[in-house]
């Protein structure tokens, strides 16, 4: 398959050098082909969408929500093309695949709706005969920047409450997943969108990212990523005003205290580890267990571990696929084999398949010691530090001394345990009995620290961040102003 660059309403040949699209599972496999862009391709992008930005904020906003229930309808219609790429291009298995999939479409449902809530407020005035309110508008032509590990379901996230508050996108996707993207883009074009409101450029993050998102015309830069591109990309947008949401990573961890149910709280832990073969921002990547209840817990840990098959991703009895990059795999064995070497035992796996494919066997490893950089750094791999507490106090002190904030779950019957817990937390998300991944449409989702920057994404939440508020204050009195406050 061959893919461009989509701009202005045409599908656009990048003028840089080739790259290739493989699967995962089977690296020799290519599934795509394209070329990557120039800072010159992504300026045009830029201003086909900057040309849009008049007459698409000017259409009602029911009418945008409408084209995006009509965007909806393609994408269902494109359900197996969909799961078959996210299976393929990123790794995932497919029932995992399945479920972005579902996720994608409810986050199109739940901002098609907001097209009927964009409004503002009435506030009484001090002044008489002074009708004051606010009004939503448009933010201006905006940035999409995403990642490959949700390939299908950041991009609607972002480019869904964008366009529904008026804005034309320029959408930069992850150089391993561009075929998804292209795909994407297709569907809201075949759905009626009009030319310029939706663009897609492809190429390195380094040359088009950060050429779409430093550009003057761009007034919104909406990015998931890296921690460390995430910094850098904010210190290059701070010498202009625009307006930012980053989602980044995680260390998300799991507090199991000994009034839990260590069946649910084994399970729990193993969907959230090793699910996505751990490359989710809400992974759960640390478990801090009560020293009463650790034996048993690490005993149903590695039962439910022994269960996970390791392989091809379109392999209908596999339950965990590879992960994106012989880099990222390799990375992960230089996690475990520092944390080995400082005294961590690693309990299961560790190892890569001796096969095609990024595979790497799932990996529990305990450890005392919480400052190696298994414990305190981002994985995005099926690896898994197991540490243990005395009290709940110093559990949740452990939790919070990490540089992310995304996401955590507690498993406890304590009612007084888990208030403690939801209060004192510093995370965006919160679990309770519950894995530490997932989200909604409706519910905002994000995190602190090096988790995130700027308003939350999804929900109500995370339209209102692609719009301006304008404070009206109309006087119908036809009398000089009387009010002394100013
Ligand atoms: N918090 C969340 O909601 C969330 C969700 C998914 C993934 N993530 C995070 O994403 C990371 C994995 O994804 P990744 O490897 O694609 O991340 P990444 O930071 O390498 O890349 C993300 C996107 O940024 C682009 N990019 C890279 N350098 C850039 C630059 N200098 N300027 C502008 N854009 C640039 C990339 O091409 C890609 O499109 C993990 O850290 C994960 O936790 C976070
Ligand atoms: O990787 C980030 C998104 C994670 C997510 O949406 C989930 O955990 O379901």
């Amino acid at each position: 398959m061959h893919i461009a660059n989509y701009i202005g309403g045409e599908w656009v040949e990048g003028d840089g050098a080739w790259q290739q699209d493989v699967n995962p599972s089977r690296p020799r496999h290519m599934i795509a082909e394209y070329r990557e862009s120039s800072r010159r391709l992504a300026g045009q992008a830029v201003e086909a969408a900057n040309r849009a930005w008049e007459a698409w904020s000017s259409t009602p906003a029911p009418t945008r929500g409408r084209l995006l229930l009509a965007v909806h309808a393609r994408l269902a219609a494109h359900r197996e093309r969909y799961v078959d790429l996210m299976v393929q291009e990123q790794g995932k298995t497919r029932p995992e695949a399945e479920g972005e999939f579902q996720k994608g479409l409810n986050l199109v449902e739940f901002f098609a709706g907001e097209g009927f809530r964009l409004n503002g407020e009435t506030i009484p005035s001090e002044s008489p005969k002074t009708l004051t309110y606010t009004l939503r508008q448009s933010v201006g032509p905006v940035a999409v920047i995403t990642p490959w590990n949700f390939p299908f379901a950041i991009p609607l996230w972002k480019i869904s409450p964008a366009l529904v508050a008026g804005n034309p996108v320029v959408f930069k996707p992850a150089s391993y997943t561009p075929a998804i993207a292209a795909q994407l883009v297709s569907d809201f074009s075949e759905a009626g969108l009009p030319a310029g409101v939706l663009n897609l450029i492809l190429g390195s993050g380094r040359e088009v990212g950060e050429s779409v998102a430093a550009d003057e015309r761009i007034h919104a830069v909406s990015f998931t990523g890296s921690n460390p591109v995430g910094r850098r990309l904010a210190e290059i947008l701070a010498g202009r005003p625009v307006k930012v949401t980053m989602e980044m990573g995680g260390k998300n961890a799991v507090v199991v205290t000994p009034s839990a149910d260590l069946d649910l709280a084994a399970g729990g832990i193993v969907q959230g580890a090793y699910g996505a073969a751990g490359q989710r921002c809400t992974a759960t990547s640390r478990v801090f267990v009560h020293e009463e209840v650790k034996d048993a817990l690490v005993e149903r840990l590695v039962r439910h571990v022994e269960g996970i098959v390791v392989g091809p991703s379109d392999d209908p009895r596999v339950t965990m696929g590879p992960l994106i990059s012989a880099d990222q795999r390799d990375q992960c064995l230089v996690y475990v084999a520092e944390a080995a070497e400082a005294g961590a035992q690693v309990v299961y796996g560790g190892r890569a398949l001796p096969r095609d494919g990024y595979f790497l066997e799932p990996t529990l490893v305990t450890v005392d010691d919480s400052r190696l950089r298994l414990v305190q750094e981002e994985i995005f791999g099926p690896v898994l530090a197991l540490l243990t507490y005395r009290s709940l106090s110093e559990a949740i002190e452990a939790v919070n001394q990490v540089p992310y904030g995304l996401s955590a779950a507690i498993y406890s019957r304590d009612l007084l345990e888990t208030q403690l817990f939801i209060q004192r937390v510093a995370v965006g998300m919160v679990h309770v009995n519950n894995p530490t991944i997932g989200g909604e449409a409706q519910m905002p989702f994000g995190g602190m620290k090096g988790s995130g920057l700027g308003p939350r994404e999804m929900g109500h939440e995370g339209t209102l961040f692609f719009t301006e508020t304008k404070t009206v204050f109309l006087d119908y009195s036809g009398q000089p102003r009387v009010s002394r406050i100013y």
